[in-house]
């Protein structure tokens, strides 16, 4: 399940979906999730994405689930946060306080093993190929049976024109994928600079849509 070579990605430092700061559409529209502190949020293909900083501060047990060992490593090194790791089959964990991340193949993750309510998807589906994009649902709904709700951010591009990643993922495609399990609300759509990679492929915008996703 790792077609696109995302070790090697981390491995090159070819990482160029990766904010220096918390996404201002997680602290714009997070207040519209229902999750209280001290609920644990599960961020999917977390990568070290900084938005896991701000969950935990928001005081959230935030629980991720990421494929690179340099991903995680860099996480905890760079957030200066004291942590145990323990190994479990073909997953490591890496634990500190109010905050893990299980490393290795989500696509392999246990059912219920993850015991949140809430979910946070920056760049998690969209990283994903359109042939993958179902099971990745499905494997959400197996490994945490008791999701309420999710913040789901998506892009909306031409992708034949720039290779992906990320997938193009319009609000068309969202209802398709997650229709039947969840209610979708759109919160906001806007334009954004793509990253330093795709503007060099000669893309100028890059549309973002942020949903807010409700467990029918
Ligand atoms: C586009 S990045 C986004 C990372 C993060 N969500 C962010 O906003 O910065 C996608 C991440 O998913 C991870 N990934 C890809 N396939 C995975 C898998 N099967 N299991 C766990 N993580 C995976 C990659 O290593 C990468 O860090």
């Amino acid at each position: 399940m790792d077609d696109i070579n995302w070790r090697s990605h981390w491995e090159s430092n070819n990482i160029g979906f990766h904010l220096d700061q918390a996404n201002p559409m997680l602290i714009k529209h997070w207040p519209k999730i229902r999750a209280m502190p001290k609920d644990m949020v599960f961020v999917p293909l977390c990568g070290k994405s900084l938005d896991m900083a701000e969950l935990h501060k928001q005081g959230h047990f935030v629980l991720g689930s990421e494929l690179s060992e340099i991903a995680v490593d860099a996480f905890f090194t760079e957030q200066n946060l004291d942590h145990t790791r323990h190994n479990a089959g073909e997953h490591e964990y890496w634990s500190g306080d109010r905050l893990a991340i299980i490393q290795g193949d989500y696509f392999t993750l246990a059912e219920d093993s993850v015991p949140a309510r809430f979910v946070y998807d920056r760049a998690a589906l969209i990283a994903l190929p359109p042939d993958m994009q179902k099971p990745y649902i499905e494997q959400l709904l197996h490994i945490a049976p008791d999701i309420e709700q999710i913040l789901l951010i998506t892009v909306e591009y031409d992708d034949t024109a720039a290779a992906p990643p990320p997938f193009s993922i319009p609000p068309a495609r969202v209802k398709e994928l997650y229709g039947e399990y969840f209610e979708i609300d759109l919160l906001e759509t806007r334009d954004t600079k793509p990253s330093p990679r795709k503007q060099a492929q000669g893309l100028k915008v890059i549309t973002e849509h942020v949903f807010k996703l409700d467990r029918k």
